[in-house]
């Protein structure tokens, strides 16, 4: 294990979301000496933490240090969001939406603490990317200086020290920085950007190639077409994200193949947890109902499927898998019809026009 280094300011942080990443998180920021809380809609939850200091529904080998205060199940007050420094999202894309609407009223006014979004995935009724759920909720300006942290981190793997290398990004550089300052550890290191866009699309895309991987495995498929699996996926969502108006670059970096390799090569991922029980030939309601926490690959999956077919790009991978979760087509009988497809050149990228980014950008007041 690497030496405890306490690096920078120390800050006051609340999370919201006591599942996982959440409470892994918020381990990770007590361990550098920031003060932590941690939000659960569920009382019982709340009781249980302080009490024993573990997450009676994430992590149950972990002990977490007495200092983390876990609060709810009330909505935090406007007085305790504006005594805190940074708000920390660990919730799934679905509830990202619900979240900020009920926080915006305790920021009018007041003082904007460091935002930071690790959620990964698009909603599935409006298609939106995170950013755009921020903007939409509590306004451009607060969209403009949001940070998201992404990259190939299982939450078991960071609550024991294990080195974990992650992108944090944002359209302002300051808060990006902020937010690297914040999390930095000689194990956890933060490499920072500005294509908050594309990094968001990778690590939603990642979860639906994850399935895949999964799905693959389950039906038996070896390591020769796992390795071919992960090629095809960074091509595919290269495409797509280039095609969406997201730099092609960054599904270079951590937040892109770095996760996509990670969570397509470990039964330690949910996503490809869900892709490998389906490929055998169980239920995905089944699969869902027994996983006992968040795989965002399956909602993303829907949102993904409306966002390539009106970009018009070639993506069979994640068709495929759109096809057996919600088509009701037989996995094996899907992967061998994708193996029979004739190969398109190797490095096909979109010259599309980037027209969701566009609209996106635009609606942050931001020319594009
Ligand atoms: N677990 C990991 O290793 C990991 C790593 C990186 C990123 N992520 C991402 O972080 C997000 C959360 O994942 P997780 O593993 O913590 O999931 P989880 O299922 O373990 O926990 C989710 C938490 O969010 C809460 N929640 C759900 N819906 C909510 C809503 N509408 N409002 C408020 N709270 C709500 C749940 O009660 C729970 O506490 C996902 O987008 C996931 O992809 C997870
Ligand atoms: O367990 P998964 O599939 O949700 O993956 C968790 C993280 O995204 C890994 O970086």
């Amino acid at each position: 294990m690497l030496p405890h280094q306490n690096h920078g300011k120390k800050s006051k942080v609340l999370v919201f979301g006591a599942g996982n990443f959440g409470s892994c998180l918020a381990d990770h920021l007590e361990d550098s000496s920031h003060s932590v809380y941690m939000w659960s809609r569920s009382g019982d939850q709340v009781k249980y933490f302080n009490q024993y200091h573990r997450n009676p529904e994430a992590l149950q080998d972990h002990e977490f240090a007495e200092s983390i205060t876990a609060v709810g199940p009330e909505f935090p007050s406007a007085e305790m969001v504006q005594s805190m420094d940074v708000l920390l999202f660990a919730i799934p894309t679905e509830g990202v939406r619900e979240t900020l609407t009920a926080l915006k009223p305790t920021l009018d006014g007041g003082r904007i603490p460091l935002l930071i979004f690790v959620n990964k995935g698009i909603e599935i009724k409006t298609r939106a990317l995170t950013l755009e759920i921020i903007a939409d909720t509590c306004g451009p300006e607060i969209a403009k200086i949001a940070t998201f942290l992404s990259g190939p981190s299982f939450a078991k793997e960071i609550v024991k020290r294990q080195p974990t290398s992650v992108s944090v990004v944002s359209l302002s550089k300051e808060h990006a920085q902020q937010a690297s300052d914040l999390f930095h550890q000689p194990w956890f290191r933060c490499y920072t950007g500005d294509d908050p866009i594309g990094v968001e699309l990778a690590g939603a895309l990642k979860n639906v190639y994850a399935i895949a991987a999964g799905m693959a495995a389950g039906l038996g498929f070896e390591n020769n077409t796992r390795a071919m699996l992960i090629t095809r996926s960074l091509a595919e969502m290269t495409r797509v994200g280039t095609a969406y108006g997201a730099s092609p670059l960054t599904f270079l970096t951590l937040a892109g193949v770095g996760d996509l390799f990670l969570t397509c090569s470990s039964s330690t991922s949910r996503n490809y947890t869900v892709g490998y029980r389906l490929g055998k030939g169980e239920q995905l309601d089944h699969i869902i109902k027994t996983l006992g926490s968040v795989a965002e690959g399956v909602t993303t999956t829907k949102g993904m499927k409306a966002i390539v077919d009106e970009l018009g790009v070639a993506a069979p991978i994640a068709s495929g898998i759109y096809d057996v979760l919600y088509e009701g087509r037989d996995a094996e009988e899907r992967a061998n019809e994708l193996l029979s497809l004739p190969p398109m050149g190797e490095l096909d990228l979109s010259v599309e026009s980037g027209k969701p980014a566009k609209r996106l950008l635009e609606k942050l007041g931001l020319q594009s």
